[in-house]
């Protein structure tokens, strides 16, 4: 049986003055793409702050597995302009992530490591370019590799495509996409963009307010969406 690296058990969670979602309960399996829909408000972030252990659940648990140890969970959020004169190139930036990083002292083995990464993700001939200056979908695929470089077995995109262009979302999903297949990354994909879901993930958790569904993206039919959003 596949193994499961994330299990939400009877989950609920109110902020002071609003329930957010109550009793959910969802098993990932290691290796899945998994895409979390739903409308704005519906709790999508809150209920990955409570992955990312900022936030504490008002009742059940966010469990992981085998234990909390044994997953790395990395970060991509959702696409923020970065100013011009945002003094770092994208190899600091990305270099950012790594554990002792002290600009120009990195060891041998540090730089290989963010020389392998950037070429993982196609930013070898842009590396030296001021990450203020980059494109947008270099610039999330900085973040990507950021996020990358500390190793995760589980890795969060939260909208992170959210206002790129069509060709650079469906080169960042691809990308993410091949790293999920080739090394058994599991991942996280928040969107309101069904099609692209459809596209790329393998299963998908709808949340509404008060109600939840979930499957394996083939079963996320025209039919379905519309019979949710009427829920
Ligand atoms: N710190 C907070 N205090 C009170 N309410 C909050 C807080 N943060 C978020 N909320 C509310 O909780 C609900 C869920 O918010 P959340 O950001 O998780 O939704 P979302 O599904 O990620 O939305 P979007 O798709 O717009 O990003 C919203 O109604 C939001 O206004």
């Amino acid at each position: 049986m596949a193994d499961t690296i994330l299990k939400l058990n009877d989950l609920s969670f109110s902020f002071p003055d609003k329930p957010v979602f109550s009793h959910l309960n969802y098993n990932l399996t290691t290796g899945t793409f998994l895409s979390i829909v739903g409308e704005n408000g519906v709790g999508k972030t809150t209920l990955m702050r409570m992955v990312l252990q900022e936030l504490k659940p008002t009742s059940g648990s966010v469990e992981f597995l085998p234990n909390r140890q044994a997953v790395n969970v990395g970060y991509v959020p959702q696409f923020r302009n970065i100013d011009m004169e945002y003094p770092l190139s994208i190899e600091d930036f990305v270099s950012l992530n790594q554990a002792g990083f002290k600009l120009p002292w990195r060891s041998r083995e540090e730089k290989r490591r963010v020389r392998q990464i950037l070429a993982e993700t196609g930013l070898v001939d842009v590396c030296k370019r001021p990450l203020g200056e980059a494109s947008g979908g270099e610039k999330q695929k900085a973040y990507l590799a950021q996020a990358l470089l500390d190793e995760p077995n589980l890795l969060i995109l939260d909208e992170s495509t959210a206002s790129l262009d069509p060709i650079a979302k469906n080169e960042l999903l691809t990308l993410v996409k091949q790293i999920n297949q080739e090394q058994k990354l599991t991942v996280i994909f928040i969107t309101h963009d069904i099609p692209l879901a459809r596209q790329y993930a393998d299963s998908y958790l709808f949340l509404k307010p008060n109600h939840y569904e979930s499957g394996l993206i083939t079963d996320l039919t025209d039919e379905k969406v519309g019979k949710m959003n009427n829920v």
